[in-house]
């Protein structure tokens, strides 16, 4: 049923504000009406809604230490402001920052507007994202992810480099750039007091909460830019879907039957597996399609496939065939795909939820909120007028939350603990969050930290130890950059080192259910009664013996790229290491001396079995199970430790360590005296 709405639902102007009206027969009447393809990329600069306000736009963000702006999507802001404020020359003593909450947002949009200011990536606009920087000496744009941000902010509080923060898509409010909010704010106030460059602060987004995020910017004023360049037309089912794939897989070819090829199509969707799925179901079906219709090609967009291969959906189809885009929630804001047509939304997400009561956090796929579904429906109608099919009724987008709620409240906060004791902030649990977590998730964070020995409680005060801030130079979670502060104690730096690259780049296996009896015959070989870390371990020596030969790689059903990714991470992280004076060695084929180090270090992540074959979370108490895909999933380990936790029908355990339980107690006595079975402790 379609739906007129082609805005989110009207806003509330709070007085003082700004509004910058666009006539859309302003621009589009007086300039060529060509496809965005064939019109110069100035005329297309020219036809965006954000031009028509651009004097009197910049007359403001020159007057403002801070601004806050909401623009429809695709009116401009974010591919815009930057070059604006750099062609006026404001902010031009140092570096315009613009923080993005994804790596291919920053990468692909720092892309763009090379391309616009005709320059090539690095020079004059450069991108930095975690293990790749693209910059230069010359940089004087830069795109980069909120957790770069935070880290250079490590080095540099006052953020010295920098004259403009641009935090665009605010409201994703991930983690990062709620902590950014509160660390710009201060550097801001800091560089007031010392008499230094004044920092800029703009707050970008389409869809926020003015009140709140002016409220904690001082009161900032809010700028509205009105209009969107191309009319987006919302279609919502008339039952609800119990099963969204099923209703994805039927709108996909109702499209691809009806529409011209050259519309492409961008679906939502939860997470790898259910794409790599779809994915092989539309395969197979468009090889059976009757005459008449067009060839598709289908590209799975999700975090963990490496840079290069999520870059791929940004390549036109070839003539003549429609792009299908199976995308997680990474492709929801900011990117402009060139051919999107059509959005389908299947409502859902996968996301963190945390409880600081059991103390787990777990992925878990849940409905969207308001704003997410707007970005969503964003992504169409950038190039010309789009269409966004809703797989949920009108009545259940209705009862959506509006605002997604902020990461900060619903994560593991150790990470960003540590990450603000190491830049210094006096008292943690008093830092200006914008919305705060809660005083338990804090505590729980603390006291996890205080347990990996990372700070230290005096008079009630929380300090960060030497351990806990060689800690904070590694862009990874405290157990991680952990376990390889302990390896050379156990002399496996190598082994830890590639251990915890594997676990950072993720996917470095494929898992065709298809091919599920080949997929075990293959994995056979490396597979590890030690468990997953060991048996990645194999897999990945075995792909350094045959130099990462792709033959090897497809009948190992091993991700070739992927596995390039992590000699990238492993070579970064050695330099770190290095940095920190650490003496690195390897233990050759002494994998006990690796598991007790993983042991050590990611003992928190502990699980034990328990006398009716059912596994207790030692930290939580709370039941777990093994996950199927793990080595160890058929025999019945008495103690592991686990890489995360997945919340399915049950919460499983993923990546699972043999351990025994006298090296848990070597890790923490105090603390797993109280917690294993009596007969251990
Ligand atoms: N990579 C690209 N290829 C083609 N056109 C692009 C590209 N990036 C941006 N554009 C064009 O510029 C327009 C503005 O994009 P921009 O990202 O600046 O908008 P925005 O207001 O920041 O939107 P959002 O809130 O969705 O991030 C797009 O709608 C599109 O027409």
């Amino acid at each position: 049923m379609p739906n007129d709405h082609d805005h989110p639902p009207a806003k509330k102007f709070k007085p003082g504000s700004v509004f910058f009206r666009y006539d859309k027969n302003k621009s589009g009447m007086l300039l060529p009406r060509k496809g965005n393809a064939t019109t110069p990329i100035e005329v297309q600069r020219k036809q965006l809604p954000i031009y028509q306000a651009k004097p009197q736009l910049l007359n403001q963000l020159r007057q403002l230490h801070n601004a806050i702006l909401i623009g429809e999507t695709g009116s401009g802001k974010t591919t815009q402001i930057p070059q604006y404020l750099y062609e006026a020359g404001i902010g031009r003593q140092g570096l315009i920052a613009i923080t993005q909450p994804r790596r291919v947002a920053a990468i692909s949009l720092a892309g763009r507007v090379a391309e616009e200011k005709r320059t090539q990536l690095g020079k004059l606009v450069g991108y930095t994202v975690r293990f790749e920087d693209v910059t230069s000496s010359e940089t004087k744009l830069k795109f980069m992810t909120d957790g770069m941000l935070l880290r250079e902010a490590i080095g540099d509080p006052l953020l010295l480099r920098y004259t403009v923060v641009v935090l665009d898509e605010a409201h994703e409010r991930t983690v990062h750039t709620d902590v950014l909010f509160g660390v710009v704010k201060a550097a801001q106030r800091r560089r007031r007091e010392l008499n230094k460059i004044p920092l800029k602060v703009i707050v970008m987004s389409a869809t926020m909460d003015v009140d709140l995020f002016s409220e904690y910017f001082n009161k900032s004023p809010v700028l509205y830019l009105e209009g969107r360049q191309h009319p987006i037309q919302i279609y919502y089912t008339k039952h609800p879907q119990s099963d969204y794939l099923q209703a994805a897989l039927i709108t996909i070819f109702q499209i691809h039957q009806e529409a011209p090829p050259s519309h492409d199509i961008l679906v939502f969707m939860t997470g790898q597996e259910e794409i790599e799925a779809l994915a092989r179901t539309c395969r197979d079906i468009a090889k059976h399609l009757p005459d008449g219709c067009g060839p598709m090609v289908v590209i799975p967009l999700y975090a963990s496939l490496p840079p290069a291969q999520q870059l791929r959906c940004f390549q036109p189809a070839p003539k003549g065939c429609r792009k299908v885009i199976l995308s997680t929630n990474i492709a929801e804001t900011s990117v402009t795909i060139s051919g999107i047509k059509f959005v389908i939304d299947s409502g859902m997400v996968k996301a963190k939820r945390f409880s600081p009561d059991s103390g787990l956090e777990v992925l878990a796929v849940q409905r969207v909120s308001k704003a997410q579904a707007w970005q969503r429906a964003g992504r169409a109608g950038r190039e010309e007028s789009g269409s966004c099919y809703r797989l949920y009724t009108e009545n259940e987008f209705d009862s959506l939350i509006p605002m997604t709620v902020p990461e900060i409240q619903r994560c593991n906060l150790s990470s960003v603990m540590l990450q603000l004791m190491a830049l210094g902030v006096p008292d943690v649990m008093n830092f200006d969050f914008m919305s705060k977590p809660s005083t338990e998730a804090v505590r729980s964070a603390v006291n996890h930290l205080e347990l990996l020995g990372a700070v230290e409680r005096k008079e009630g005060q929380v300090f960060l130890t030497a351990l806990g801030k060689k800690m904070a130079s590694f862009p990874l979670e405290p157990r991680y950059s952990k376990t390889i502060l302990l390896s050379p104690d156990y002399s496996c730096s190598d082994e830890i080192l590639s251990i915890v690259s594997l676990l950072s780049v993720d996917t470095v296996l494929f898992n065709p259910p298809a091919k599920r009896e080949e997929v075990l015959a293959a994995r056979k070989k490396f597979s590890s009664s030690e468990g997953d870390h060991i048996t990645l371990l194999n897999i990945y020596r075995a792909f350094k013996k045959v130099s990462g030969n792709k033959e090897w790689c497809r009948e190992n059903f091993v991700n070739s790229r992927n596995m390039g990714l992590v000699k990238d991470v492993q070579a970064q992280l050695r330099d770190i290491c290095l940095k920190l004076n650490m003496k690195l060695g390897s233990c050759g084929s002494e994998m006990g001396n690796v598991r007790r180090c993983i042991a050590h270090g990611m003992f928190v992540n502990a699980a034990e079995l328990q006398p009716d074959g059912s596994y207790l979370a030692l930290d939580t108490h709370q039941p777990v199970s093994i996950h199927p895909s793990s080595v160890l999933f058929q025999g019945k380990p008495a103690y592991v430790v686990f890489n995360e936790l997945l919340h399915t029908s049950r919460c499983y355990m993923r990546d699972l360590c043999l351990v025994d339980a006298d090296w848990l107690l070597e890790a923490a006595p105090e603390y797993f005296g109280r917690k294993l079975h009596p007969s251990k402790s």
